[in-house]
């Protein structure tokens, strides 16, 4: 059995995380961590998580980011399902210990310090570190993944949006004179457990945020090899994210190459699910997949593409459980669908 362990396991993403390890037939719960001054330390884990309830019989135990070191030797992986600025520092002592670590945070996504610090307004200690992360899009970087110690998990809305925008874009289908728009709608489990006034429950309806300045916009750019406009708008629903791409394609591209590109991106990956119907939150809700379906307008020339995930699962820990996967020697889809 694999051994893991989950630092920020009280959270949303680690708590699934926790779940979909314990039903896992490879790997195993190691220990669950929170933070050296977390209200929940030494609680049990399914005293907040209580779908866990006799299931998952843990405490949560208090590390700091000094701390963090010890558990390289005891376990094969270290999941970090902590806040950005914290994975920063972790990464760094696990991989000088010689772990293996899979970072749910934004921490390691980019490459360039300055857009590092323009969107996430801290600046990178380590430089190195962020050229050797790989990025964890699982479909897309599966050859990487398996030869990585750093494995920096996508964010949701990458996920979804770079899911449905790769094929095209490595095609070259994709009007390199017009930018894709991507307007995407997120439950509010992606915004954390944490308390916050603008995700409390009368003052959440349907409206944007971030709006040409979110994090994701350059994560999208960067993996996705060309700009898009991407606004992000918060629903009144607790988990799931559908983004609606526009883009026109490149002169002369039809609707059977689209077909055709798609096809063969996902050719033999079981959790991408091309679908002959738009896609909903409801049909990916508490799954690993996401699913895709698109339409071209020939009179325009313009492709509408809409993608959904459950953000918590294909958007963050059913993610990071594939790329555990791919690093251990196992299918994509191990311990992830029945
Ligand atoms: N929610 C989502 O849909 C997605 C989230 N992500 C990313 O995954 C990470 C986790 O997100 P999410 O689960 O939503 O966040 P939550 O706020 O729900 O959970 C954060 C967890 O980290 C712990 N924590 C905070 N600071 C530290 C620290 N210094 N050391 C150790 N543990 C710490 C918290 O516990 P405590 O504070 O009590 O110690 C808690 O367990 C974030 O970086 C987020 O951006 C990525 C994709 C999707
Ligand atoms: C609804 C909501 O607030 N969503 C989060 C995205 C969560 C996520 O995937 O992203 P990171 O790992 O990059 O934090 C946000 O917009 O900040």
């Amino acid at each position: 059995m694999v051994r893991v362990s989950i630092v920020g396991a009280s959270g949303y993403t680690g708590a699934e995380l926790a779940g979909l390890i314990h039903k896992h037939p490879e790997f195993e719960i190691a220990g669950l961590y929170v933070s050296e001054n977390s209200n929940d330390a030494y609680k049990a884990f399914s005293a907040i998580h209580g779908q866990f309830a006799y299931q998952i019989d843990r405490t949560l135990i208090p590390i700091s980011e000094k701390q963090i070191t010890k558990l390289v030797a005891e376990c094969d992986a270290i999941f970090l399902c902590t806040p950005h600025e914290a994975s920063v520092e972790m990464v760094r002592r696990i991989i000088e210990a010689g772990g293996v670590v899979f970072d749910l945070s934004g921490a390691y996504r980019l490459s360039d310090l300055s857009v590092i610090n323009e969107y996430y307004g801290f600046s990178h200690k380590y430089p190195d570190l962020l050229n050797q992360a790989v990025y964890g899009l699982a479909e897309w970087n599966h050859a990487d993944i398996r030869k990585s110690n750093l494995i920096s998990v996508p964010g949701c809305y990458p996920t979804a949006c770079l899911s449905a925008l790769k094929p095209l874009q490595e095609a070259k289908l994709i009007d390199s004179n017009v930018l894709p728009i991507i307007n995407a709608t997120s439950g509010v489990t992606g915004a954390g457990r944490k308390a916050a006034i603008s995700n409390s429950f009368c003052e959440v309806s349907l409206h944007p945020y971030g709006v040409l300045s979110h994090r994701h916009q350059p994560e999208i750019n960067e993996h996705l090899g060309t700009p898009v406009i991407f606004t992000p708008h918060l629903g009144n629903f607790k988990r799931g994210i559908l983004a609606t791409t526009t883009l026109k394609l490149a002169d002369g591209a039809n609707a059977k190459q689209v077909n055709q590109v798609y096809k063969e991106a996902y050719e033999g990956h079981p959790l991408v699910r091309l679908r002959q119907a738009w896609p909903s939150i409801q049909a990916v809700e508490r799954t690993p997949f996401v699913d895709i379906h698109w339409q071209f307008d020939e009179k325009t020339g313009y492709l509408i593409v809409i993608s959904a995930i459950d953000n918590l699962l294909k958007g963050a820990a059913g993610q990071a459980m594939q790329c555990a996967n791919l690093r251990f020697g196992f299918a994509a889809d191990r311990g992830l669908v029945n």
